[in-house]
């Protein structure tokens, strides 16, 4: 457990970072793909495209299929087999929730700050049993900017009346990267989620950490 942690605000992001909900979202895109009459892809193609949100990762999934349709004509559709394929194998990474509960006991407040729908993220915390750790959720679709835009983080942040610069951004991606950077807030970076081509190290990150409690180390 920190002595002292030294942010009293941390911001996590969700996919990539707090879960490994990859295999599901990789579902949910190959329901639409097969009844668009298209091949299933892997599930590494589709890690490739998590981050940005569900409309970019479908735009992703249609360019790569070939199929010149409007992506917000299938949109629906997508929403729907995401919606069923929410909780059909989400996982926490190693010792996130020991780590959660360590920093509520050192007094941090936490939020998760997600480019994933805003309707899906309470409903897969709660099956992972770690809703009651947050005091914010906010998903994409409630503001009018998503990550990489700062609007997200500053909005949480005056939300707990704290300054950006004293809340923690812990994320796996250029999206969180970006936003953090923008809003001026401190970056720690996950090495384990969807990352695809982008430079961890190289981005001004606080930390880069290969295990989640290793976030508890940080000073
Ligand atoms: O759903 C996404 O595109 C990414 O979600 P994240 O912001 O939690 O990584
Ligand atoms: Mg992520």
């Amino acid at each position: 457990m920190p002595r002292a942690f030294p942010w009293p605000v941390v911001l996590f992001d969700l996919d990539g970072t707090l879960v490994d909900s990859a295999s599901d979202i990789a579902a949910a895109v190959n329901r639409l793909l097969t009844e668009l009459g298209h091949h299933a892809v892997d599930e590494a193609t589709v890690r490739s495209w998590i981050g940005d949100g569900a409309r970019e990762l479908v735009t992703q999934a249609l360019r790569h299929a070939g199929d010149t349709r409007d992506v917000g004509a299938v949109m629906p559709r997508f929403m729907v087999h995401y919606g069923d394929c929410l909780l059909l194998d989400p996982r926490l990474y190693p010792g996130v929730e020991t780590t959660l509960e360590a920093l509520r006991t050192a007094g941090v407040r936490m939020a998760v700050c997600t480019n994933k729908p805003a309707q899906y993220v309470s409903p897969l915390l709660e099956a992972l049993g770690i809703d009651g750790f947050f005091d914010a959720v906010l998903g994409a679709g409630v503001l009018p900017e998503r990550k990489p835009h700062p609007l997200p983080l500053l909005h949480l942040a005056r939300e707990f009346g704290v300054d950006i610069g004293r809340c923690l951004m812990v994320g796996d991606s250029a999206t969180d990267a970006g936003a953090a950077i923008a809003a001026g807030a401190p970056l720690v970076l996950v090495a384990y989620g969807y990352r695809r081509d982008f430079d961890l190290y190289g981005c001004g990150a606080l930390a880069v950490i290969d295990r989640f409690d290793q976030l508890l180390d940080l000073r």
